[in-house]
């Protein structure tokens, strides 16, 4: 079997993680698991975990490091034959530390964006819950105004979307970050990308993981998480 490919992306609320990915899973054929996205799947399942995580995300808390890693790396267990790119997780360096303990990680990709770019982004993200599907206003609109492009249901916006809400998440996001991204900087598999736009981005992301990725990753592995 070919050497499977561990990434993960790092970055705060914004920053185009969740856009990212998905470019990545298309052009790669790699698994990409939203933490978020299986978060709430997992909340609508009212599996164990999901009960206890609603708690904390309805107060817009982070769920607690020994939930979340119990959740993620029994998921990860079950995709041991893919190759993977997270997105979500780790989110602290407890959740980091655990991880190192059970994976080799290949690369590390860290998203620098400035803040006013993230508030505006923000500002225009409306998302489908069910399914976490993300729009934005002007950058990636729905076909219709206010409609989910694929089941038709209402798009919502984040409660901490809200400009009001966002400083002191941003801020948060970074006290907790910065040790995660000092781990895998120290480790030499941190890759930081800094820009406003995302297509201005994807270039270099695209090039370096057409370095690191084995070429006979199959079509088998084109299945996406959601
Ligand atoms: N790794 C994690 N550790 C702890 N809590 C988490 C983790 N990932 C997600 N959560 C929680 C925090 C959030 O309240 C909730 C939704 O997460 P997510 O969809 O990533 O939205 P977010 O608004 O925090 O960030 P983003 O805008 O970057 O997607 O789940
Ligand atoms: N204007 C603009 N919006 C973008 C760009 N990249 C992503 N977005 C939008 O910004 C919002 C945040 O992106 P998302 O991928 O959800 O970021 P995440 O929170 O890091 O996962 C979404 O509404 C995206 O559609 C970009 O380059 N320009």
């Amino acid at each position: 079997m070919s050497k499977l490919f561990r990434a993960v992306i790092l970055g705060p609320p914004g920053s185009g993680k969740g856009t990212i990915s998905e470019r990545v899973a298309n052009s790669f054929g790699l698994k990409h698991l939203s933490s978020g996205d299986f978060l709430r799947e997992n909340i609508a399942a009212k599996t164990e975990a999901g009960v206890l995580a609603k708690t904390y995300i309805e107060k817009g808390a982070l769920v607690p490091d020994h939930v979340m890693t119990r959740l993620m790396l029994s998921r990860l267990e079950e995709m041991t034959r893919h190759s993977w790119l997270l997105d979500g997780f780790p989110r602290t360096l407890a959740q980091a530390k655990v991880l190192n303990s059970a994976f080799e990680l290949d690369v590390v990709i860290s998203l620098n964006i400035p803040l006013e770019t993230l508030k505006e982004r923000l500002r225009h993200r409306w998302i489908h819950p069910a399914s976490g599907r993300v729009y934005n206003m002007c950058f990636n609109p729905p076909r219709v105004q206010g409609v989910d492009d694929i089941s038709g249901e209402p798009l919502i916006q984040h409660e901490d979307d809200r400009p009001e809400a966002l400083v002191a998440r941003l801020r948060h996001y970074k006290d907790v970050a910065k040790p995660v991204i000092d781990l895998y900087r120290a480790k030499g598999i941190l890759h930081m990308f800094s820009d406003t736009e995302t297509d201005r981005i994807w270039p270099y992301i695209s090039s370096l993981l057409s370095t690191k990725i084995p070429t006979d990753l199959g079509d088998a592995q084109r299945v996406r998480t959601h």
